[in-house]
């Protein structure tokens, strides 16, 4: 009779722990991969998307480098992080570092990319989040503008990632990450320099996921409608100057937080391609594949409306 229930005893253990097993990998697929001690580079954290970003990172465990042009609006961002540190009882902080260097200028990106390796050996997770905006008629624009934007938006970026992935291939792992935007998927009037850069952006991208797939390394393409920042201040004008003005729309945006958070999330489940926006801009995206003649129509129109307000 003890022996019945003995050899009955071991099967049932075994299924007892398969099934758990089973359970723990179901609810680590459902929660993604985890950033904890992962090294995460963000560029443009001293500010807007890039500084809640850093935030939810170092939230979640990761060693920051946290990269923009300004060192003292960096350093302001690590002393809040590293005060935030005592608040986050539950898992250990690392103190984040920063480099500082502009997009614009390719020296000094290849220059910094070989500082994060120096002081942090590789690098796990690169947010390509920096860039700027633009607000224009191209009849008024200097062509300088327009490589300009590109510089920040397209060329910058990619050459960080260039320099990065040498680095991450040799080690099969790393995951590149880039905040595009709606105007990656769709074009609006008065934006030719922004939408084209980010339309270059989703391109390259979605090039290099198909490339290095097979190295293990996901490539993650984000693409926000309007969120609460300073993009719209930030901009530049046809003839360069700084826009100045938050628009009605980045006002009424998403949360900077939120946005952060869904970042967060895409990275843990590699996720492809990720487009955070409203019904309105969703639409519109479908509508430019499925009915071009239309959406083209739209544009049309509300360039027209916008030329009239300007003329007003
Ligand atoms: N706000 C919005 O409505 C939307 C924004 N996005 C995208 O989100 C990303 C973040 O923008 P957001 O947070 O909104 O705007 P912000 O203006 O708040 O932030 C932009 C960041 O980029 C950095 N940056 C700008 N130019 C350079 C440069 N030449 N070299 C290095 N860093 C630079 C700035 O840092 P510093 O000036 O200190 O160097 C700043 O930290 C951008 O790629 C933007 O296109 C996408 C969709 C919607
Ligand atoms: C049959 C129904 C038709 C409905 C079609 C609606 C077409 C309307 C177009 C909507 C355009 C939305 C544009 C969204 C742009 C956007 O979210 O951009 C995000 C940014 O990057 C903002 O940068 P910016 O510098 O432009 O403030």
């Amino acid at each position: 009779m003890e022996r019945v229930m003995g050899g009955g005893a071991l099967p049932l253990l075994l299924t007892s722990l398969g099934v758990l097993l089973l359970y723990r990998v179901l609810v680590r697929l459902r929660r993604g991969a985890s950033v904890r001690g992962a090294v995460v580079v963000i560029t443009g954290a001293s500010s807007g998307l890039g500084k809640e970003c850093a935030r939810v990172f170092h939230a979640a465990g990761a060693r920051l480098v946290l990269c923009g042009r300004d060192a003292a609006r960096l350093q302001e961002v690590v002393q809040e992080l590293n005060a935030s540190s005592t608040d986050i009882q539950q898992q250990q902080t690392f103190p984040p570092s920063t480099v500082v260097f502009d997009l614009a200028k390719a020296d000094t990106v290849e220059k910094a990319a070989e500082e994060i390796l120096k002081c942090h050996g590789h690098v796990d997770v690169l947010v390509n989040n920096a860039g700027i905006s633009y607000r224009g008629n191209i009849l008024d624009t200097h062509v300088s503008v327009q490589r300009d934007v590109m510089e920040t938006n397209y060329f910058g970026p990619i050459a960080l990632t260039q320099a990065l992935l040498p680095s991450m291939v040799q080690r099969r792992s790393g995951h590149i990450v880039v905040i595009s935007s709606v105007q990656g998927k769709i074009a609006i009037p008065y934006r030719s320099a922004y939408a084209a850069s980010k339309h270059a952006t989703q391109a390259y991208f979605d090039c290099l996921r198909a490339e290095i797939g097979h190295f293990g390394i996901p490539v993650t393409v984000i693409s926000p409608g309007y969120i609460r920042t300073n993009l719209s201040v930030n901009a530049v004008t046809g003839d360069g100057s700084k826009y100045g003005v938050v628009d009605k729309t980045t006002a009424s945006g998403w949360d900077p937080r939120d946005v952060a958070g869904a970042v967060l999330k895409a990275v843990r489940q590699k996720s492809k391609d990720v487009v955070l926006a409203g019904p309105l801009p969703t639409v519109a995206i479908y509508l430019r594949t499925l009915w071009p003649a239309l959406f083209f129509r739209l544009m049309s129109s509300r360039a027209r409306k916008e030329q009239k307000r300007k003329d007003e």
